[in-house]
């Protein structure tokens, strides 16, 4: 029998996040980094199969291709349904990912329709009237208006969605979602009638997740935050469990690395200096400048490793990170923050790190892949949508990581992580 969802993540934290989800609601699930190439045996001894890719700041066209490939990948896993998961602030441009990878997706599988929801109640993210709340605020007034990548400014998704599609966007809005599953599949009717593609769905609370579950079951294709695997799991009889969240002991130093700049980073960097524990900070400009910033943290490392976790961050709040972008380019910024980080994480594995901690969506993709990472196992959850994982490093030994979304966690994350798995797990 072959899996029963496969699931397309545009970043890696989004992709534990999602794992985490479907494994609480009862699935076995596989997490691949990346499309496995050609020729790759096929996991099929899971109920989902989660890939990770990182597009969602690429450019669109390389996006496409790449979830195009994970499409093909999954189908011939045998997925009988197809999950889109971005991320719930609905990180994008006006160039896309997200409207341009949809289209294609539906392209692919001949469908005429899909749904669109970030929401992710347990997180904050609430979509009410199409209007995309973070906590209490509207998407627009969130630290999300400063994301150094894909700035969001526009909290009404269906105009943020229809300016990346050619297809018409449509809104199931909470009267509908709230009256239950059939009343959502007749508006979804509606409009289809009315020649609209895609739907934006209301979701202000995890029931409203679970009916929206159940009413696209059956359709070849959904695109969401990970809030909607709250509901779908059950359309196939899946109950449910923490079975799947049983992980091997762990071992080695401890370190934690934030390329994030997110909000909820910031405030949880600060709170691990506050607490007077061993931190480096990567400065862009140093690393410009020619400096070997890399070097100079594994220096730091092995003189702190043994009083871990131990910190190394680019973490700024967002004047610092305009600055930085302004004398570097956005981009370049990025690239340069990434390839140091990603650089310190494979030396500090070297010099046997083995739990480890990121925080930030692109900078995890950076780090996994410079790791040689090619699946992860889920494990328990620290927090909503952040769950350790095991994965087996390329010599052999076990690496316990968790990926941290940027705006994920609670302030005293950096440490409460490594009690959770001393409690949980060894
Ligand atoms: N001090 C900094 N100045 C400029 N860019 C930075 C800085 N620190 C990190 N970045 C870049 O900002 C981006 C942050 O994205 P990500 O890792 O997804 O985390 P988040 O979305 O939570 O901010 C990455 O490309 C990272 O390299
Ligand atoms: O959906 C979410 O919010 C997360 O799963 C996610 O994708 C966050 O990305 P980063 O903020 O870039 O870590």
């Amino acid at each position: 029998m072959g899996i029963r969802l496969g699931c397309i993540a545009d970043d890696f934290t989004g992709a534990t996040d999602l794992a985490n989800n479907l494994v609480r609601a009862g699935m076995r699930v596989v997490q691949l980094i990346d499309v496995p190439p050609d020729g790759a045996q096929r996991p099929v001894d899971a109920d989902a199969v989660v890939i990770a890719l990182k597009s969602r700041t690429a450019p669109a066209a390389e996006a496409v291709e790449a979830s195009l490939r994970a499409l093909a990948w999954l189908r011939s896993a045998g997925a009988e349904q197809i999950y889109f998961k971005y991320c719930s602030t609905f990180d994008s441009t006006p160039a896309g990912n997200i409207g341009p990878v949809t289209e294609a997706l539906m392209d692919a599988l001949g469908t005429d329709f899909t749904i669109a929801t970030p929401a992710f109640p347990d997180n904050g993210r609430t979509v009410f009237k199409g209007h995309l709340f973070v906590g209490d605020v509207l998407l627009s007034a969130s630290g999300m208006r400063h994301h150094p990548l894909t700035p969001m400014t526009d909290p009404n998704l269906v105009s943020v969605l229809g300016a990346q599609t050619t297809r018409a966007v449509g809104l199931i809005d909470h009267t509908v979602v709230g009256r239950g599953a059939d009343a959502v599949r007749a508006r979804i009717d509606d409009l289809r009638g009315q020649g609209a593609g895609i739907a934006i769905a209301d979701a202000v609370s995890n029931e409203d997740l679970v009916r929206l579950g159940a009413a696209v079951q059956g359709l070849p294709l959904v695109t969401a935050g990970s809030g909607l695997a709250i509901g779908l799991p059950a359309n196939w009889g899946f109950t449910p469990s923490d079975a799947a969240a049983r992980l091997p002991p762990p071992g080695g130093h401890r370190a934690v690395i934030s390329g994030s700049v997110s909000t909820a980073t910031n405030r949880q960097v600060l709170e691990f200096l506050r607490a007077g524990r061993p931190a480096f900070s990567v400065d862009p400009l140093r690393i410009a400048a020619g400096e070997d910033v890399s070097g100079q943290a594994l220096a730091f490392a092995e003189s702190h490793l043994a009083d871990g976790p131990v910190l190394f961050y680019s973490t700024e709040a967002p004047e610092a990170v305009r600055t930085v972008q302004s004398k570097l380019g956005a981009v370049e910024a990025g690239e340069l923050v990434e390839r140091t980080l990603a650089r310190v994480a494979r030396g500090l594995v070297e010099r046997g790190v083995r739990q480890l901690v990121v925080a930030g969506g692109e900078t995890s993709g950076a780090v996994v892949r410079a790791l040689g990472v090619t699946g992860l196992r889920i494990g328990p959850q620290i927090d909503p949508g952040v769950p350790w994982c095991a994965a087996p490093l390329p010599g052999g030994d076990t690496l316990h990581i968790t990926l941290k979304s940027g705006n994920f966690g609670g302030p005293a994350f950096f440490t409460d992580s490594f009690a959770l798995l001393d409690r949980e797990v060894s």
